[in-house]
């Protein structure tokens, strides 16, 4: 089957060979010629992923009309902001409804808050839509080490089909039809991971760094719960999972340039350090106004915005987090405080 992936950064790549590795026929494109045309030559892409060989029946390319023609499936492999702009210059008479649309980017859409669900449905409303997402660096994929994902998607068939194209014995992929949640999950865990590498930054300890990932899973849950996700789903690979690897890796942007910032690096200056997408950055300007628009409390989301946004002091925002109102540990507290009631 030939399958289409946009997008020649990291994860792109690390898909890529995951896709040749399983026999598929793969269309590899990038927004710049000349780097396209090293990857040809080279069967390599240096910049973004060192070391990894791209070998079997692929054609890299930044011709868009070319990487699309008669793929059954096109994986969306850019930055989430850069997925409206990258729909846009799609051809649509040359993608049959049969082709199944598989996003692997993890964000929301600055402005309008979209999810990349919403924004595909909103060019290709009629194709169908998976989102394959969970705790996988294009590091560890490349080189086999075992790893899962969750393939969601409304359409059972198109999700197994997914599942089946990324299979192999080192990457276990479940499926799920919560979209919602996944997306989110996905998108949420980037910021928890930055503020997760703020305190590493600050020289703070394990202790923070469990309370920023049980607490950030609560609010990422309360959040999507709001938008009509399904609880479960943050428990699972595509919610906690990936937000446990996300927040203790060493391979993780999100948390790399949170670190910076905790050691009190301008936000532009550690931004260029990076030097590849810190999709974190964005997710914590479109999920606090969110936040507002739903009034729904995300603490952690509101400080890590006045640090990046507003320019507040990191330790003064731990300090407000700590000393905030008293609270009780679990959401349901009313069921939990009768207990008590009946007890005393
Ligand atoms: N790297 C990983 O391990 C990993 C794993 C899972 C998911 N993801 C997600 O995949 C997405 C891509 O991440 P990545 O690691 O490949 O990032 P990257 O920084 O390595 O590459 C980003 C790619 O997007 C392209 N791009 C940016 N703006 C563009 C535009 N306007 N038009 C066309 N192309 C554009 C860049 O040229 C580059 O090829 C992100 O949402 C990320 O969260 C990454
Ligand atoms: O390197 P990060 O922080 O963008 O994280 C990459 C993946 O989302 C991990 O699952």
């Amino acid at each position: 089957m030939k399958i289409a992936v946009l997008g020649t950064g990291s994860w792109g790549t690390a898909l890529v060979k995951v896709l040749l590795d399983n026999g598929h026929q793969a269309a590899f494109w990038g927004r710049d010629p000349q780097q396209t045309e090293v990857i040809e030559k080279t069967r390599h892409n240096a910049k973004y992923l060192k070391g990894v060989e791209l070998a079997g029946d692929l054609e890299v390319t930044s011709d868009l009309d070319s990487a699309v023609l008669g793929a059954k499936v096109i994986v969306l492999a850019v930055a989430s902001q850069a997925i409206r702009s990258l729909l846009s210059q799609l051809n649509a008479a040359l993608i049959s409804e049969d082709v199944v649309f598989v996003n692997v980017s993890k964000g929301i859409e600055l402005g309008t808050h979209q999810r990349i669900s919403e924004i595909v449905h909103s060019f290709f409303p009629k194709h169908k839509y998976v989102v394959l997402s969970g705790p996988s660096h294009a590091e560890e994929v490349s080189a086999g080490i075992p790893t899962t994902l969750v393939s969601s998607s409304a359409s059972r068939g198109a999700a197994e089909l997914i599942q089946d194209v990324f299979s192999n014995e080192s990457l276990r992929v479940y499926t799920n039809p919560d979209v919602i949640g996944v997306e989110l999950g996905g998108a949420l865990k980037n910021i928890i991971a930055l503020g997760a590498g703020i305190s590493d930054g600050l020289g703070f300890g394990d202790n923070s760094k469990a309370a920023l990932m049980t607490r950030g899973i609560a609010e990422i849950a309360r959040l999507g719960r709001s938008l009509g996700a399904s609880s479960a789903t943050f428990q699972g690979l595509s919610g906690i999972g990936d937000l446990i690897v996300t927040c203790t890796s060493l391979h993780s942007r999100n948390r790399r340039f949170g670190m910076l910032i905790g050691q009190g690096v301008p936000v532009e200056a550690a931004l260029k350090e990076i030097d590849m997408v810190v999709e974190g950055y964005y997710t914590i300007h479109s999920a606090y106004e969110l936040s507002q628009i739903k009034g729904v409390e995300m603490p952690i989301t509101r400080e890590l915005f006045r640090v990046l946004y507003e320019g507040e002091g990191a330790r003064e925002s731990v300090k407000r987090l700590m000393l905030r109102g008293k609270k009780h540990e679990l959401e349901e507290a009313a069921e939990a405080l009768k207990i008590w009631d009946l007890a005393e």
